[in-house]
């Protein structure tokens, strides 16, 4: 089966907001909702590639990301494993830079359905104010 690792970045604002985007209807997790983030190439670091993609998708250069611990999971075709980094500190204003809805969602108001299955742990950290 194939296996990603995938950079995620849990973008939050001083009032314990979390900035979330939606999956295109066409993509794997179509409409779901999601932290952005997205695949480590071959000659990255876990937090080079976070970089490289909050910088794509959200427009802004982060500047204080700190590792908070991996998910692996496996859908029926593919195995992902993600890498989350909390993201407290950055240059610019993130939005939807490819077109993708966005919003932001007080922390403990997240809701894990609206979420990929392999988020379910990490929101329920995130709302219990684990993290
Ligand atoms: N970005 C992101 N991906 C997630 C989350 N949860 C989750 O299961 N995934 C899965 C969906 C995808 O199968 C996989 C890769 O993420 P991605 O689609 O963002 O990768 P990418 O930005 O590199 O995509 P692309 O270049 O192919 O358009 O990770 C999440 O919270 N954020
Ligand atoms: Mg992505």
């Amino acid at each position: 089966m194939k296996h990603l690792q995938v950079a995620v970045g849990i973008i939050r604002n001083a009032s314990h907001q979390i900035f979330l985007a939606q999956r295109a209807a066409s993509s794997h997790m179509a409409n779901k909702w999601e932290f952005p983030g997205g695949k480590i190439e071959q000659d990255e670091t876990a937090e080079q590639a976070l970089k490289r993609e909050l910088m794509e998708e959200t427009g802004i250069e982060v500047t204080a990301a700190q590792p908070i611990g991996q998910a692996d999971h496996s859908y029926e075709d593919l195995r992902v494993t993600l890498h989350f980094f909390l993201v407290e500190g950055w240059h610019g204003e993130p939005w939807g830079k490819e077109g993708q809805p966005q919003r932001w969602v007080e922390q403990t108001a997240l809701v894990a359905e609206e979420f990929p299955p392999a988020n379910h742990a990490l929101i329920a950290r995130l709302v219990a104010g684990e993290i």
